[in-house]
């Protein structure tokens, strides 16, 4: 095999044979060679464990809650996602709700991080202005917390001015005053409308429109109207539409085939067509598998004149769920004597990002059904409804003692009872319009 791009001349055609593909070697199939070789590495390895070392993934999560290492200080405006990556981590794990003072500890933080006088919205770290991306993950985070005290961190009000604020006047979301706009932004926009019952009519108009024109030839959805197909903004689009019930303006078989290209026989998810799979796709990536399949169930059940929501019981999911978990757990869960966490690869380190979408991925993988979860639970009423969730069996054949994740709402990111009843404490507010 050709093992450089100089290698190849192209033009005396000299060593090239049309009917041997690994001719066309470029850096980024070089690349994804290497990732390869590594998950084959690492599979062989004493690193290679097949259970999800919970108490030690606990320890470095808790860790984080007191102190955040000194190599994250440029985070500093992403000290809400930080809270919210380890909220969540922990939350999954069952390993939140007792930690010492947490609901006041948090709620109070939350507070300063509100410009609730300032124009609404809250700001990613002290003294920051607000963000739409940085409001959203402020909202998870105190969803995750789930009190009474968390709830009344928000002022409804200003925080619907704020977004209406945000709005262009082609139907996205800026992500500040004067700052850029995406299906990313516009997503964080919807998704934090929908959570606290503050969506409009004006809200809304002319979203599902942008949001439509962000999918691309390939079927995935880009970052703006031309840009390349990635499943961070597919993910983005694909659940602010679901939020907003049309996906059916979608090109629904051309997503169907973009995302099951996306998990190449390396078992995880890669984010764009050519590059390496990754860890945290398992969770954007998987979001958009069950949101598709969703639409499928909903779009048969109504041809069948049928009005229950799925009669396939123990549902299996449309990616390979085993090879997932596969790659999450056994190749990039990087563990010592004392702390555990999720890299992205498997030759990297582990950190709080990965951690908490790794979770979130092996949560979808280790479950069956969870695309029910968007019909029965669809942020537009207090009447919220859990579906029965099912464990995916094939979980237990990678390890008999498998630790079941949470499960976990997939266009808002959130477990399922925490999400269940906070829906239940917004919707049974006033609406805000
Ligand atoms: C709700 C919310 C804030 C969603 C954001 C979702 C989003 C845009 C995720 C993608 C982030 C990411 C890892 C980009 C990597 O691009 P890259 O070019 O470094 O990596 P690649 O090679 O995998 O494409
Ligand atoms: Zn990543």
């Amino acid at each position: 095999m050709t093992s450089s791009i100089e290698e190849i001349d192209i033009d005396t055609d000299e060593g090239y044979d049309p009917n041997d593909i690994q001719e066309y070697l470029t850096a980024t199939i070089i690349a994804q060679n290497g990732m390869t070789d590594s998950i084959k590495e690492r599979l062989k390895s004493k690193k290679a464990i097949s259970h999800i070392e919970t108490d030690k993934i606990i320890k470095f999560l808790y860790k984080g809650i007191e102190t955040i290492p000194a190599s994250h200080q440029s985070l500093d405006s992403s000290k809400v996602w930080i809270s919210f990556w380890i909220f969540h981590g922990l939350d999954m794990l069952d390993a939140l709700d007792n930690y010492p003072d947490i609901s006041k500890r948090a709620s109070d933080y939350f507070k300063i991080l509100q410009n609730d006088k300032l124009g609404g919205g809250f700001g990613g770290g002290n003294s920051h202005t607000s963000h739409v991306v940085s409001t959203f993950a402020a909202t998870s985070a105190l969803f995750t917390i789930g009190t009474e005290e968390a709830y009344n961190v928000f002022n409804r009000e200003e925080m619907y001015k704020f977004l209406m604020r945000m709005k262009t006047s082609d139907g996205a979301f800026t992500s500040e005053d004067g700052g850029e706009y995406d299906s990313r932004t516009t997503y964080c926009a919807i998704a934090v409308a929908s959570m606290l019952n503050i969506l409009s009519d004006e809200l809304i108009d002319g979203v599902v429109d942008f949001l439509v024109s962000c999918q691309t030839y390939e079927g995935g959805f880009g970052a703006f109207p031309g840009n390349e197909a990635h499943g961070g903004y597919t993910f983005c689009a694909v659940s602010a539409l679901s939020i907003l019930n049309s996906l059916n303006k979608v090109d629904m078989d051309s997503l169907h085939r973009w995302i099951t290209f996306r998990q190449p026989e390396d078992g995880g998810f890669q984010g764009r067509t050519n590059k390496l799979v990754d860890t945290c796709y398992s969770y954007w990536q998987g979001a958009v598998f069950i949101i598709v399949q969703n639409y499928y169930d909903q779009l048969n059940n109504n041809n069948n004149n049928n009005n229950n929501n799925n009669n396939n019981n123990n549902q299996k999911l449309l990616f390979d769920q085993t090879k997932l978990l596969d790659y999450t757990i056994r190749c990039c869960q990087q563990h010592d004597k004392i702390f555990s966490g999720f890299s992205d690869h498997p030759t990297r380190n582990k950190d709080f990002y990965h951690t908490c979408y790794s979770l979130s991925g092996i949560s979808l993988a280790q479950h069956n059904d969870i695309p029910n979860i968007i019909t029965t639970m669809n942020s537009n009423t207090q009447e919220q409804t859990v579906p029965p969730i099912t464990i995916n069996s094939d979980t237990f054949s990678i390890d008999p003692k498998s630790k079941i994740v949470e499960p976990i709402h997939p266009i808002y990111n959130i477990k399922i009872s925490k999400c269940e009843k906070a829906l239940k404490h917004f919707y049974s507010l006033n609406k805000i319009n």
